[in-house]
């Protein structure tokens, strides 16, 4: 039976995968971010998975204003990164896992969740710069990210975007469709994206320690409670794009029951540094005990 052992939090900026790929990860600016992820990337390599399960936002570059799926699952077998205006990443195609995928996707439907399946699509930042963060860099020709990728994309540009109850009961259906796998797998949940900004308005540039450190704790103690936050909290408290946050309860509803006595998922890594660009960066690494 497959299994999810572990879930990974990381917030997915761009300018994050350029400092990789422009080789200025030391420069003063950017290396206190990419230390933070040193016991991560070492982490990934005592604790490979088979198969991640990779939650995040397309930003209009497989989808656009003409259709937006709330909850897209990638079927295919592989994935290329995406031209965002500036050239395709230099980073390794995606290698996804269809079956896996394709078995979540029909347990999932039929526990009520309408998804879309995605059998061609390109990926974007939201998916590459969370692998390039905890794999490090990786040879666009003859490097390989660690293990096949299934890339979940959720909504949370255009509204109306999944509330936190949803994004948790549906975290739930996913473990429950992992779980009722036949191959033994060693299956990772990743929730990306926020944590506080704001790229456009009166309000650019907004960040907001206090809440996203909140954030993290209730993420950690009482995703139940957490789930019950509106959006409107979000957006106030963490920026427009801080709604992205909402990704995450997707990978915490699948960690082990959020409402059952089962002890608390054990913290194996917690960063948060600002700045990266205009974003506050939050990361956390759960294991199922
Ligand atoms: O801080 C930024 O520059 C920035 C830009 C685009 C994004 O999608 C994002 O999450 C952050």
């Amino acid at each position: 039976m497959a299994r999810i052992t572990a879930s990974v939090y990381t917030s997915h900026v761009p300018a994050i995968g350029a400092a990789m790929d422009l080789g200025k990860t030391q420069e003063p600016y950017w290396q206190p971010l990419f230390k933070g992820y040193d016991f991560s990337r070492q982490w990934m390599k005592d604790n490979k998975p088979d198969v991640i399960f990779l939650v995040y936002n397309d930003h209009a570059t497989a989808f656009s204003l003409d259709c937006i799926p709330t909850f897209a699952i990638g079927t295919a077998a592989e994935y290329q990164p995406a031209d965002e205006g500036w050239g395709p990443r230099p980073v390794p195609r995606v290698v996804g896992h269809p079956e896996l995928a394709s078995h979540i996707a029909q347990s999932v439907i039929q526990q009520d969740f309408d998804l879309t399946l995605v059998n061609r699509m390109d990926v974007d930042h939201g998916l590459t710069v969370p692998l390039s963060l905890m794999c490090g860099e990786q040879d666009p020709k003859t490097g390989a990210w660690p293990c096949p990728v299934i890339p979940f994309a959720v909504n949370v540009v255009q509204y109306p975007v999944p509330s936190g109850q949803r994004c948790v009961n549906l975290g739930r259906a996913i473990r429950k469709a992992v779980e009722s796998y036949d191959e033994d797998l060693n299956v990772h949940i990743w929730g990306t994206g926020g944590m506080s900004h704001q790229l456009q308005g009166a309000r650019a540039g907004l960040i907001n320690k206090e809440w996203d450190n909140r954030f993290l704790d209730l993420l950690i103690e009482n995703p139940s409670g957490l789930a019950q936050m509106p959006h409107i909290d979000y957006v106030r408290e963490a920026g427009s794009e801080g709604i992205e946050l909402v990704m995450w309860l997707i990978a915490r509803g699948a960690m082990s029951d959020v409402d059952s006595p089962a002890p608390l998922p054990k913290v194996a890594h917690r960063f948060y540094h600002v700045p990266a660009s205009n974003t506050a960066v939050g990361h956390l690494i759960l294991e199922n005990q």
